[in-house]
Order: structure tokens, then sequence, then C-alpha cells
């Protein structure tokens, strides 16, 4: 059978788990998934979602996508060093003001989200472009198009990421290969929870009153409201990414959230710029009255759906 090779970063929980699944879970078995993971002591949760797959259609390796010797020892380990579809997902979060955060934090974030992504393509891609075939599917954002609110780094890296893709792509189709960047917005898992926790033990003493003020009244007190009403499961993520893997003609940009698309849709409908930054800002400190009560009736509209949801289920 000519399965596709698909190597995945980042499968320890999330995102990366939830896709490794899918694919491996898929009907024709059309693929051969290769999840990995830095730390293979956290393998349990995807062992069990995995099931009857794994020895199958899934296997789980070790690569930490901040070492190079672990990207190349896995991609060594492959049958003929054979990457079809590479899917780079690993990646962390940071949240909060400037001042209160350290170069080595930054940079520890842009060697994980962005040069995490350098590194497997320096790997992969000549493999590829001689082979001719080839798809880099790379969890974005919607952070990846446009900034939001006290997350300044972590936009950085994924706008870098996306500045890196589009400028690749150009060269790849040269050679037939695919890059497709997925932007996902809030999505609830680990990364929301670490996130958060992380932004409650922030030392603000560095950031002046109004900055931290608005950090810890405005940020982070919307920050789970914005995750129980607009986020997705990563299931969800993985089933529009498990679309763009099996389409004759990937797009290069692929949202997956319709109720975030408004937001983004404000970055193309103003080339001058200023239509999201003066949105969001009156959003949060001139309408956040009229913002809350739309956050609350949009969970309000998600509970009706999914309570109607179960009563059909159940009829
Ligand atoms: N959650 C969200 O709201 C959104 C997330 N994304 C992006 O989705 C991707 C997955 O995140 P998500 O599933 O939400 O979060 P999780 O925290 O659940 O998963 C992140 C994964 O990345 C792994 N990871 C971190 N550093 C490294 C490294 N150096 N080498 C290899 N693996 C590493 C983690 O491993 P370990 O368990 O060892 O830490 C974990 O498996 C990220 O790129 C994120 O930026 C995009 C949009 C929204
Ligand atoms: C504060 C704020 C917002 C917050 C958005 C958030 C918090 C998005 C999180 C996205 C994530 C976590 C992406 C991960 O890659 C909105 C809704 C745009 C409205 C304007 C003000």
């Amino acid at each position: 059978m000519n399965q596709k090779v698909v190597l995945i970063t980042g499968c320890s929980s999330g995102i990366g788990l939830a896709l490794a699944v899918h694919i491996a879970k898929d009907e024709k078995k059309r693929f051969m998934v290769y999840a990995t993971m830095r730390n293979l002591s956290k393998a349990d949760a995807l062992i069990e979602a995995a099931g009857r797959t794994l020895g199958r259609t899934l296997e789980i390796k070790q690569l930490d996508v901040c070492d190079e010797a672990s990207i190349k020892a896995c991609v060594d380990s492959l049958p003929e060093r054979r990457v079809d579809i590479l899917s780079n997902n690993a990646g962390i979060g940071l949240i909060g003001p400037i001042e209160c955060q350290s170069i080595d934090e930054m940079k520890t974030l842009m060697d994980t989200n962005f040069f995490g992504l350098v590194r497997l393509m320096k790997e992969t891609l000549p493999d590829m472009k001689r082979r001719k075939k080839g798809h880099i599917v790379v969890i974005s954002s919607v952070m990846g198009i446009q900034g939001i609110l006290f997350n300044d780094v972590y936009a950085a890296s994924k706008f870098a990421l996306e500045g890196f893709c589009e400028s690749l792509a150009i060269q790849v189709l040269r050679f037939g290969l695919n890059i497709s960047l997925i932007e996902p917005g809030p999505v609830i898992t680990e990364f929301e929870r670490k996130v958060y926790e992380e932004g409650l033990k922030i030392d603000l003493s560095k950031a002046d009153k109004v900055t931290a003020d608005m950090f810890t009244n405005i940020y982070l007190k919307s920050y789970k409201q914005i995750f129980e009403t607009l986020g997705q499961v990563p299931e969800d993520v993985a089933e529009h990414t498990f679309k763009v893997i099996t389409m004759d003609n990937p797009p290069f940009r692929h949202q997956t959230n319709t109720l975030y698309t408004p937001m983004t849709t404000l970055k193309y409908a103003d080339p001058g710029g200023d239509l999201p930054i003066e949105t969001f800002y009156k959003m949060v400190f001139e309408h956040d009255k009229v913002f809350t009560t739309s956050l609350n009736f949009l969970k309000l509209l998600r509970w009706r759906s999914r309570k109607s949801f179960s009563l059909d289920k159940s009829n």
C-alpha cells in the first residue's frame, strides 16, 4: 500500500495529539503517522487516544524542535528518511507586559515557535525537493495575521512563521511542493491553562500602574471568557487540518474558527492598518460593556446549541 508518511511535532497534548490520532484513524488507512514529542514520558494520553492504531498507522517518536540532533535522529530513523507531510505544531505561549518578561523567555519562545520550524525544514526540505513531493502544514494562529493585546512576542513568533512560509511558498512551487498555514483562534488545550497560570504569577512591579491594571483587570479578566465563548476543541482544529491535508490543491492559509473571522477580516479590510487596532481598542476600553455582553450572549447561544444537540442525539 502506498501510504503517505506524516511527521507531527508536539503530540503529547492538544492539537498535535488530536491531529495525530485523527489522521491515523483514517478509514482508508492512507497515512502512516509519526507522532513525535520532546518527552516520551508524556506519551500516555496519546497512547490511550491512539487505541488500535498504535503500531499500525501510528508510531510514537522522540523529537525536540529546539534540538537539531534530536530532529536529525528522528528523520534518520524513518524508512528512506521519507516525510510526505510535515506538520509543525509544537509551540508555547507567553502573555504579559514586555517590561516583565526576560529576553531569555522571549528567546525560548522564538526558538520553539519559529526556529523549530526552520530546523525541521532544513532537515526535510532538500529531500522533498529531490522527490518533488511534499506538503508542509504549519499550525500558525490568528495571531499570525494580527496582534492581540499582551501577546506581543507570541504574535511576533507567529508573524515570523508566516513571513518565512510565504517567502518559501514561492520557491517550493517550482518543485511542486505545498505549504499550508492553519490559523486557529483560541483553542481549549494545555496551552490555555499554562499561559493563564503563568500570567497570574507575573511580577507586575516592573510595569507602570496603568499597564499592570490593563493586564490584570482587562486582559486576564476576559481571557477565560474569550476561550469559553470563542474557543474550539482540538479535535475541531484536527478535522480542519485533515481536510487541508487531503485536498488536491491545498490553500496557503486556512482559518479554523468562523466565530473569529470577523476579527481577522478587519486586517484585510484596511490597508492603512488602523481599523483592527482602533476596533480592538474601542472593544476593550470604550465599549467594554457591549463587548462583555456580546461574549455572554455568545456563551448562551453556544450552551443552547450544545444542549439541543445532546437532546437531538438522545432522541
Ligand atoms: N491553544 C490555542 O489557543 C492555540 C494554539 N495554537 C498553536 O497550536 C500549537 C499547539 O498548541 P496546543 O495544542 O494548543 O498546546 P499544548 O500545550 O497542548 O501543546 C503544545 C505541544 O508542543 C510541545 N512542545 C513545546 N515545546 C516543544 C519542543 N521544544 N519540542 C517539541 N515539542 C514541544 C508540548 O510538549 P510538552 O508537553 O513537552 O510541553 C506539547 O506537546 C502551538 O503551535 C500553538 O501556538 C494556535 C492557535 C490557538
Ligand atoms: C483581548 C481581545 C480579544 C482577545 C483575543 C484572544 C485572547 C485571542 C486568543 C487567541 C489565541 C490564544 C491564539 C493562539 O494562537 C479579541 C476577542 C480579539 C477582541 C479584542 C480584545
